[in-house]
Protein backbone atom coordinates (compact mmCIF):
# COMPACT_ATOMS: atom_id res chain seq x y z
CA UNK A 1 0.00 0.00 0.00
CA UNK A 2 1.44 3.49 -1.17
CA UNK A 3 1.54 5.58 2.33
CA UNK A 4 3.04 9.32 2.99
CA UNK A 5 4.19 9.68 6.12
CA UNK A 6 3.56 13.32 7.51
CA UNK A 7 5.24 14.23 10.87
CA UNK A 8 4.15 11.23 12.74
CA UNK A 9 0.86 10.41 10.90
CA UNK A 10 0.64 7.55 7.71
CA UNK A 11 -1.84 8.30 5.14
CA UNK A 12 -2.69 6.06 2.28
CA UNK A 13 -2.04 8.55 -1.02
CA UNK A 14 -5.51 8.93 -2.90
CA UNK A 15 -6.02 6.59 -5.61
CA UNK A 16 -3.34 4.09 -4.81
CA UNK A 17 -5.94 1.61 -3.74
CA UNK A 18 -7.36 1.94 -7.55
CA UNK A 19 -3.79 1.43 -8.70
CA UNK A 20 -2.91 -1.51 -6.95
CA UNK A 21 -6.14 -2.85 -7.95
CA UNK A 22 -5.73 -2.25 -11.80
CA UNK A 23 -1.75 -3.23 -11.58
CA UNK A 24 -3.37 -6.82 -9.91
CA UNK A 25 -5.81 -7.34 -13.15
CA UNK A 26 -3.32 -6.32 -15.61
CA UNK A 27 -1.08 -8.87 -13.69
CA UNK A 28 -3.37 -11.70 -14.31
CA UNK A 29 -2.41 -14.36 -17.12
CA UNK A 30 -6.18 -14.83 -18.85
CA UNK A 31 -4.68 -17.39 -20.53
CA UNK A 32 -4.94 -19.88 -16.47
CA UNK A 33 -7.87 -18.83 -15.85
CA UNK A 34 -10.08 -21.34 -14.18
CA UNK A 35 -12.94 -23.35 -16.54
CA UNK A 36 -15.25 -25.49 -14.62
CA UNK A 37 -16.53 -28.42 -16.00
CA UNK A 38 -20.38 -29.09 -15.08
CA UNK A 39 -19.75 -31.46 -12.13
CA UNK A 40 -17.22 -28.89 -10.84
CA UNK A 41 -19.66 -26.31 -10.76
CA UNK A 42 -22.70 -28.23 -9.24
CA UNK A 43 -19.92 -29.46 -6.35
CA UNK A 44 -19.00 -25.98 -5.58
CA UNK A 45 -22.73 -24.68 -5.48
CA UNK A 46 -23.76 -28.18 -3.45
CA UNK A 47 -20.66 -27.47 -1.41
CA UNK A 48 -21.85 -23.49 -0.33
CA UNK A 49 -24.98 -24.89 0.54
CA UNK A 50 -23.83 -27.99 2.99
CA UNK A 51 -20.15 -26.76 4.16
CA UNK A 52 -20.85 -23.09 4.12
CA UNK A 53 -24.22 -22.80 5.17
CA UNK A 54 -25.37 -20.83 2.62
CA UNK A 55 -28.73 -20.08 1.94
CA UNK A 56 -30.29 -20.30 -1.71
CA UNK A 57 -31.96 -16.93 -2.16
CA UNK A 58 -28.67 -15.64 -0.13
CA UNK A 59 -26.30 -16.52 -3.10
CA UNK A 60 -29.56 -16.02 -6.14
CA UNK A 61 -29.39 -12.47 -4.30
CA UNK A 62 -26.00 -12.04 -4.99
CA UNK A 63 -25.57 -13.67 -8.42
CA UNK A 64 -28.73 -11.55 -9.48
CA UNK A 65 -27.14 -8.43 -8.28
CA UNK A 66 -24.28 -8.70 -10.05
CA UNK A 67 -25.54 -9.17 -13.32
CA UNK A 68 -28.11 -6.45 -13.18
CA UNK A 69 -24.48 -4.45 -12.16
CA UNK A 70 -22.62 -5.96 -15.49
CA UNK A 71 -26.02 -4.92 -17.33
CA UNK A 72 -26.18 -1.64 -16.59
CA UNK A 73 -22.43 -1.01 -17.00
CA UNK A 74 -22.38 -2.89 -20.74
CA UNK A 75 -26.04 -1.46 -21.68
CA UNK A 76 -26.06 2.05 -20.23
CA UNK A 77 -30.04 2.71 -19.75
CA UNK A 78 -29.30 6.55 -21.63
CA UNK A 79 -28.38 4.73 -24.94
CA UNK A 80 -31.02 2.66 -25.30
CA UNK A 81 -33.46 3.60 -27.44
CA UNK A 82 -36.81 1.84 -27.39
CA UNK A 83 -39.59 2.80 -24.92
CA UNK A 84 -37.32 3.95 -22.22
CA UNK A 85 -35.10 1.49 -21.26
CA UNK A 86 -37.71 -1.58 -22.05
CA UNK A 87 -36.30 -4.88 -21.71
CA UNK A 88 -37.38 -8.83 -21.81
CA UNK A 89 -35.92 -10.92 -19.05
CA UNK A 90 -36.32 -14.81 -20.07
CA UNK A 91 -36.40 -16.76 -16.80
CA UNK A 92 -36.54 -20.94 -16.75
CA UNK A 93 -37.27 -23.67 -14.48
CA UNK A 94 -34.50 -23.87 -12.11
CA UNK A 95 -32.06 -21.36 -9.98
CA UNK A 96 -30.62 -19.58 -13.12
CA UNK A 97 -34.22 -18.11 -13.26
CA UNK A 98 -34.15 -17.42 -10.23
CA UNK A 99 -30.95 -15.09 -11.12
CA UNK A 100 -32.96 -13.44 -14.02
CA UNK A 101 -35.90 -12.37 -11.49
CA UNK A 102 -33.29 -10.59 -9.11
CA UNK A 103 -31.45 -9.29 -11.53
CA UNK A 104 -35.08 -7.63 -13.52
CA UNK A 105 -35.81 -6.70 -9.83
CA UNK A 106 -32.74 -4.39 -9.34
CA UNK A 107 -32.77 -3.53 -13.29
CA UNK A 108 -36.04 -1.84 -12.32
CA UNK A 109 -34.37 -0.26 -9.51
CA UNK A 110 -31.65 0.94 -11.64
CA UNK A 111 -34.37 2.76 -13.91
CA UNK A 112 -34.77 0.36 -16.91
CA UNK A 113 -38.42 -0.92 -17.60
CA UNK A 114 -38.08 -5.17 -17.49
CA UNK A 115 -41.12 -7.52 -18.77
CA UNK A 116 -40.48 -10.76 -17.86
CA UNK A 117 -40.72 -14.27 -19.68
CA UNK A 118 -41.55 -17.27 -16.67
CA UNK A 119 -43.40 -19.78 -18.69
CA UNK A 120 -42.43 -22.95 -15.92
CA UNK A 121 -42.66 -22.22 -12.44
CA UNK A 122 -41.50 -23.94 -9.81
CA UNK A 123 -44.38 -24.72 -6.74
CA UNK A 124 -41.52 -23.55 -4.17
CA UNK A 125 -41.87 -20.89 -1.99
CA UNK A 126 -38.20 -18.90 -2.97
CA UNK A 127 -39.88 -18.36 -6.46
CA UNK A 128 -43.08 -17.46 -5.55
CA UNK A 129 -41.71 -14.85 -3.20
CA UNK A 130 -39.66 -13.66 -5.97
CA UNK A 131 -42.75 -13.23 -8.88
CA UNK A 132 -44.71 -11.53 -6.54
CA UNK A 133 -41.19 -9.28 -5.42
CA UNK A 134 -41.62 -8.40 -9.42
CA UNK A 135 -45.29 -7.97 -9.82
CA UNK A 136 -45.20 -5.48 -6.72
CA UNK A 137 -43.01 -3.70 -8.61
CA UNK A 138 -45.08 -3.08 -11.72
CA UNK A 139 -42.95 -5.34 -13.79
CA UNK A 140 -45.52 -7.16 -16.34
CA UNK A 141 -45.21 -10.84 -17.07
CA UNK A 142 -45.50 -11.93 -20.66
CA UNK A 143 -48.29 -14.61 -21.42
CA UNK A 144 -46.29 -16.05 -24.05
CA UNK A 145 -43.66 -15.41 -26.13
CA UNK A 146 -43.88 -13.36 -29.40
CA UNK A 147 -42.98 -16.14 -32.14
CA UNK A 148 -41.94 -14.07 -34.39
CA UNK A 149 -38.44 -12.69 -33.05
CA UNK A 150 -39.04 -9.31 -35.17
CA UNK A 151 -41.52 -8.49 -32.17
CA UNK A 152 -39.71 -8.89 -29.69
CA UNK A 153 -36.78 -6.68 -31.45
CA UNK A 154 -39.30 -3.67 -32.23
CA UNK A 155 -40.23 -3.94 -28.48
CA UNK A 156 -37.52 -4.36 -26.40
CA UNK A 157 -33.59 -3.24 -26.31
CA UNK A 158 -32.55 -6.18 -24.87
CA UNK A 159 -33.22 -9.55 -24.04
CA UNK A 160 -31.98 -11.49 -20.69
CA UNK A 161 -31.16 -14.84 -20.81
CA UNK A 162 -31.82 -16.68 -17.56
CA UNK A 163 -33.61 -19.86 -19.15
CA UNK A 164 -30.90 -22.12 -18.23
CA UNK A 165 -27.20 -22.37 -16.28
CA UNK A 166 -24.94 -25.16 -15.57
CA UNK A 167 -27.33 -27.33 -14.86
CA UNK A 168 -28.76 -27.78 -18.38
CA UNK A 169 -27.99 -31.30 -20.08
CA UNK A 170 -29.15 -32.32 -23.32
CA UNK A 171 -30.75 -31.01 -26.27
CA UNK A 172 -33.71 -28.74 -25.35
CA UNK A 173 -37.02 -30.19 -24.63
CA UNK A 174 -39.98 -29.44 -26.47
CA UNK A 175 -41.67 -26.66 -24.26
CA UNK A 176 -37.97 -24.48 -24.56
CA UNK A 177 -36.60 -25.89 -28.17
CA UNK A 178 -39.04 -23.16 -29.55
CA UNK A 179 -38.47 -20.26 -27.32
CA UNK A 180 -34.91 -20.88 -28.03
CA UNK A 181 -35.25 -20.59 -31.61
CA UNK A 182 -37.05 -17.57 -31.24
CA UNK A 183 -34.27 -15.67 -29.45
CA UNK A 184 -31.62 -16.82 -31.87
CA UNK A 185 -33.24 -15.19 -34.42
CA UNK A 186 -33.72 -11.66 -32.50
CA UNK A 187 -32.00 -8.97 -33.06
CA UNK A 188 -31.40 -6.82 -30.27
CA UNK A 189 -28.48 -7.98 -28.11
CA UNK A 190 -28.64 -10.59 -25.46
CA UNK A 191 -27.24 -10.71 -22.47
CA UNK A 192 -27.08 -14.47 -20.71
CA UNK A 193 -26.62 -15.19 -17.06
CA UNK A 194 -23.87 -17.95 -16.33
CA UNK A 195 -24.29 -20.07 -19.37
CA UNK A 196 -25.79 -19.20 -22.95
CA UNK A 197 -28.77 -21.24 -22.82
CA UNK A 198 -29.14 -23.76 -24.83
CA UNK A 199 -25.63 -24.63 -24.82
CA UNK A 200 -23.98 -27.36 -23.73
CA UNK A 201 -22.02 -26.46 -20.31
CA UNK A 202 -18.88 -27.76 -21.23
CA UNK A 203 -18.65 -27.67 -24.93
CA UNK A 204 -21.00 -24.90 -26.08
CA UNK A 205 -23.25 -25.12 -29.25
CA UNK A 206 -21.94 -23.67 -32.25
CA UNK A 207 -25.59 -23.02 -33.97
CA UNK A 208 -27.00 -21.28 -30.53
CA UNK A 209 -27.66 -18.35 -28.91
CA UNK A 210 -25.27 -16.11 -29.84
CA UNK A 211 -24.93 -13.37 -26.58
CA UNK A 212 -23.12 -9.99 -26.75
CA UNK A 213 -22.36 -10.19 -22.95
CA UNK A 214 -21.96 -13.43 -20.29
CA UNK A 215 -21.99 -12.78 -17.34
CA UNK A 216 -19.74 -15.91 -15.92
CA UNK A 217 -21.07 -16.46 -12.33
CA UNK A 218 -18.89 -17.98 -9.58
CA UNK A 219 -15.91 -19.01 -12.20
CA UNK A 220 -16.47 -19.11 -16.40
CA UNK A 221 -17.69 -22.90 -17.74
CA UNK A 222 -15.45 -24.74 -19.78
CA UNK A 223 -17.77 -23.70 -22.64
CA UNK A 224 -17.27 -19.81 -22.03
CA UNK A 225 -13.58 -20.84 -23.90
CA UNK A 226 -16.26 -19.99 -26.90
CA UNK A 227 -17.71 -16.98 -26.06
CA UNK A 228 -17.21 -14.91 -28.80
CA UNK A 229 -19.49 -11.53 -27.75
CA UNK A 230 -18.12 -8.62 -27.41
CA UNK A 231 -18.00 -8.61 -23.35
CA UNK A 232 -17.61 -11.37 -20.72
CA UNK A 233 -17.90 -9.94 -17.03
CA UNK A 234 -17.40 -12.26 -13.76
CA UNK A 235 -20.29 -11.68 -10.85
CA UNK A 236 -21.28 -13.59 -8.35
CA UNK A 237 -18.47 -12.19 -5.36
CA UNK A 238 -19.65 -14.91 -2.55
CA UNK A 239 -16.93 -17.64 -2.77
CA UNK A 240 -14.43 -17.83 0.47
CA UNK A 241 -10.98 -18.31 -0.01
CA UNK A 242 -10.60 -21.99 1.56
CA UNK A 243 -13.62 -22.90 -1.27
CA UNK A 244 -11.05 -21.27 -4.30
CA UNK A 245 -8.45 -22.80 -2.85
CA UNK A 246 -9.71 -26.17 -2.34
CA UNK A 247 -10.91 -26.02 -6.21
CA UNK A 248 -7.62 -24.13 -7.33
CA UNK A 249 -9.72 -21.69 -8.41
CA UNK A 250 -7.44 -18.81 -10.66
CA UNK A 251 -9.74 -15.87 -11.20
CA UNK A 252 -8.71 -12.19 -11.97
CA UNK A 253 -9.32 -10.37 -8.51
CA UNK A 254 -12.29 -8.18 -8.29
CA UNK A 255 -11.48 -4.18 -8.40
CA UNK A 256 -11.97 -2.79 -4.40
CA UNK A 257 -15.62 -3.45 -3.39
CA UNK A 258 -17.13 -4.08 -7.31
CA UNK A 259 -19.37 -6.91 -7.27
CA UNK A 260 -18.25 -7.42 -10.99
CA UNK A 261 -14.90 -8.04 -12.93
CA UNK A 262 -14.61 -7.62 -16.81
CA UNK A 263 -12.95 -10.96 -18.16
CA UNK A 264 -10.68 -10.57 -21.54
CA UNK A 265 -12.25 -11.61 -24.77
CA UNK A 266 -11.16 -15.13 -25.55
CA UNK A 267 -9.69 -13.25 -29.05
CA UNK A 268 -7.65 -11.07 -26.83
CA UNK A 269 -6.75 -14.36 -24.40
CA UNK A 270 -5.60 -15.73 -27.73
CA UNK A 271 -3.65 -12.75 -29.29
CA UNK A 272 -6.46 -12.99 -32.55
CA UNK A 273 -7.38 -9.40 -32.16
N1 LIG B 1 -22.74 -21.23 -7.13
C1 LIG B 1 -23.25 -20.44 -8.02
O1 LIG B 1 -22.55 -20.00 -8.93
C2 LIG B 1 -24.67 -20.13 -7.96
C3 LIG B 1 -25.38 -20.02 -9.13
N2 LIG B 1 -26.71 -19.85 -9.19
C4 LIG B 1 -27.44 -20.01 -10.43
O2 LIG B 1 -27.99 -21.28 -10.47
C5 LIG B 1 -27.81 -21.87 -11.75
C6 LIG B 1 -27.92 -23.36 -11.70
O3 LIG B 1 -29.20 -23.63 -11.21
P1 LIG B 1 -29.91 -25.05 -11.28
O4 LIG B 1 -31.23 -24.91 -10.64
O5 LIG B 1 -28.99 -26.09 -10.77
O6 LIG B 1 -30.07 -25.33 -12.81
P2 LIG B 1 -30.53 -24.50 -14.10
O7 LIG B 1 -31.12 -23.21 -13.76
O8 LIG B 1 -29.37 -24.55 -15.03
O9 LIG B 1 -31.68 -25.39 -14.76
C7 LIG B 1 -32.26 -26.53 -14.18
C8 LIG B 1 -33.65 -26.71 -14.79
O10 LIG B 1 -33.53 -26.88 -16.19
C9 LIG B 1 -34.17 -28.09 -16.60
N3 LIG B 1 -33.44 -28.66 -17.76
C10 LIG B 1 -32.20 -29.18 -17.75
N4 LIG B 1 -31.87 -29.59 -19.00
C11 LIG B 1 -32.94 -29.32 -19.79
C12 LIG B 1 -33.23 -29.50 -21.17
N5 LIG B 1 -32.34 -30.11 -21.99
N6 LIG B 1 -34.41 -29.07 -21.67
C13 LIG B 1 -35.34 -28.49 -20.87
N7 LIG B 1 -35.14 -28.30 -19.53
C14 LIG B 1 -33.95 -28.71 -19.01
C15 LIG B 1 -34.15 -28.97 -15.38
O11 LIG B 1 -35.18 -29.94 -15.41
C16 LIG B 1 -34.37 -27.95 -14.26
O12 LIG B 1 -35.75 -27.63 -14.16
C17 LIG B 1 -26.46 -21.34 -12.15
O13 LIG B 1 -26.20 -21.48 -13.52
C18 LIG B 1 -26.58 -19.90 -11.69
O14 LIG B 1 -27.27 -19.14 -12.66
C19 LIG B 1 -27.47 -19.59 -7.95
O15 LIG B 1 -28.46 -18.64 -8.13
C20 LIG B 1 -26.57 -19.08 -6.84
C21 LIG B 1 -25.35 -19.94 -6.65
K1 LIG C 1 -28.62 -18.53 -19.16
Amino acid sequence: MERITVNRFSFRRKGSHKKKDEAKENAFDFSKMTHLSQEEAQQIDEELFTEYAFSVDQLMELAGYSCAVAIAKTFPLEKMTRDSGAILVCCGPGNNGGDGMVAARHLKLFGYKPSIFYPKRPNKPLFQSLVKQCEGMDMPFLSFLPSEASLISDSYNLVVDALFGFSFKGPPRSDFASVLETLKNVEVPIASIDVPSGWDVEKGCEDGLKPELLISLTAPKLCAKLFNGKTHYLGGRFIPKSLAQKYELNLPPYPGTECVVELKSNAEINGSD
